[in-house]
């Protein structure tokens, strides 16, 4: 049903809806080929050019769609496969070759991981389960006895390899990650169908502030894309589960106001990454209204920690102060520091849990909202912005060893001078409270990655030093 209404807006989405008529000649032209080639006839070399690039064009359009992977099965699965077939061409991350599924063994695998083992405990399908964010919720909600289920695309925006040892460790744990991207909506379906999940945490997204310069595609196919596939999968499963998605601090762009508060303006993104963000909090807005989904965003403040992500300042600081490279510090054009709110992963993961706790059921049935659902934006930060400058010195200290500093003016490329949470609203509603500071929380990232990267020298400096 969706589809069809995807494919249906797209056909009619060319007219103005303030002028029905024009709308309804081109309609009756378009759908009238004889007439069309008729009139292409009477027109100069230029319309028959014209003539031969749509035949061109359609019949690129048939020829991948017949090469599309499932273009045997049924016309929903196959306009999928096209969307994401095609949308491959635009995207440079690749995904793992390996990713299958389907079967009896794979489906007993699917239940076995989602298997609730505590009263009252929630079934969570947890999108983005090797990210960073992804695996310590993950982890956590296993530790709780809830039933777990992951699903990760295993693309290569960083090192595949880290997310592949996130996974491992999750196995360990009995959480079982399936691989395939949540634009697979064949997918998604049958994950929903197999388990009644109670709830969705969707943490899959394309991250990265100054990367959506390099590849803005990935942006749109994850956060926006991905996310109305994944909204579209839940509106219609049986349950309707609720909904906790990541969403990001950059929602508030150039706004000056401190702390931010979720009451403040958030329609002037500094990114892509941030406009993709905000544009999911609206398609949020959409699928709660219209189909009674239960939707929470959870707006995260850069956050670090252990297993995190390589593509952010801590972590490939960290890296290049051990190599002893050089690393560019930011500062705002007028010589000021350039601050975050940096927020340890286990204060996220405290959050996200009192988020999924706290979720009324979504309303819909069958795909129709039966009354009003809940809607909710909370901010999790740390409420202590840090300089970046002295983000570097704790990490001198922690390494013992001196960075080789250029600072440099910000460049135009999305980022934005600081960021602050105002958390009155989480703390009151999800009881939420983070207690790591910087220094501690980079004292356990730090240990981490020693002994990630370098186990042997790690442990063995560790026990001479003890
Ligand atoms: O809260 C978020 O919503 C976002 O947080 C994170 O973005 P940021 O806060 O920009 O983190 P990050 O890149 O680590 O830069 C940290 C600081 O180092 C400065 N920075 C950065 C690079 C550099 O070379 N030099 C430098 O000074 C830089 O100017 C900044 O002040 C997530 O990546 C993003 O996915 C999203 O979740």
């Amino acid at each position: 049903m969706s589809l069809s209404h995807l494919s249906s807006s797209g056909g009619g989405g060319g007219g103005s809806p303030s002028s029905p008529g024009k709308l309804k000649t081109e309609k009756h032209h378009s759908h009238n080929p004889r007439l069309l080639l008729l009139r292409l006839k009477n027109h100069s070399s230029y319309s028959k050019l014209t003539l031969y690039s749509l035949f061109g064009v359609a019949a690129l359009f048939l020829t991948l769609f017949f090469l599309s992977p499932s273009s045997s099965s049924n016309s929903i699965a196959s306009y999928s496969s096209y969307s994401s077939y095609s949308s491959s061409f635009r995207r440079s991350l690749r995904t793992s070759s390996s990713s299958s599924w389907g079967g009896s063994e794979w489906e007993k695998k699917v239940r076995s991981s989602a298997r609730v083992r505590r009263a009252d405990g929630l079934s969570v399908l947890v999108t983005g389960a090797a990210g960073f964010v992804g695996t310590h919720v993950s982890l956590a909600l296993k530790r709780r006895g809830d039933g777990v289920l992951g699903l990760d695309s295993f693309n290569d925006y960083y090192d595949p390899s880290l997310k592949r040892s996130r996974q491992s460790l999750l196995d360990r744990a009995g959480v079982f990650v399936v691989e395939g991207d949540i634009n697979d909506s064949p997918l998604l379906r049958k994950l929903l169908d197999v388990v009644p999940f109670s709830h969705v945490a969707h943490l899959a997204a394309q991250a990265g502030v100054r990367y959506a310069m390099k590849n803005p595609s990935s942006y749109v196919h994850s956060n926006i894309a991905g996310l109305v596939s994944l909204l579209e999968a839940a509106k219609s499963a049986e349950p309707q589960p609720a909904v906790v998605w990541a969403s990001s601090s950059s929602v508030y762009g150039l706004n000056t106001r401190v702390p931010f508060s979720e009451a403040h303006r958030t329609d002037r993104p500094a990114s892509l990454y941030a406009a993709t963000k905000k544009a999911g909090e609206e398609i949020a807005h959409t699928y709660n209204h219209i189909y009674g989904l239960s939707i929470t965003a959870l707006r995260f403040f850069t956050v670090y920690g252990p297993w995190g992500r390589p593509d952010m300042a801590y972590y490939f600081f960290t890296k290049d102060i051990l190599k002893g490279k050089p690393i560019t510090v930011f500062q705002a054009p007028d010589g000021s520091s350039v601050a975050r709110d940096f927020t340890y992963i286990d204060d996220i993961v405290h959050g996200l849990l009192a988020a999924l706790d706290t979720a009324e059921k979504s309303t819909g049935l069958r795909g129709k909202k039966q009354g009003p659902a809940q809607l909710r934006v909370y901010n999790l930060g740390n409420t202590s912005p840090v300089p970046v400058t002295e983000l570097v010195s704790i990490l001198e200290r922690l390494l013992k060893v001196k960075a080789n500093k250029k600072v440099v003016n910000m460049p135009a490329n999305g980022d934005v001078q600081f960021t602050h949470a105002n958390i009155s609203l989480a703390q009151r509603e999800l009881g939420y409270h983070p207690t790591t500071d910087l220094k501690t929380g980079l004292k356990k990232f730090v240990k981490w990655y020693l002994d990630y990267y370098n186990p042997i020298t790690y442990k063995t400096s560790r026990s001479s030093s003890s």
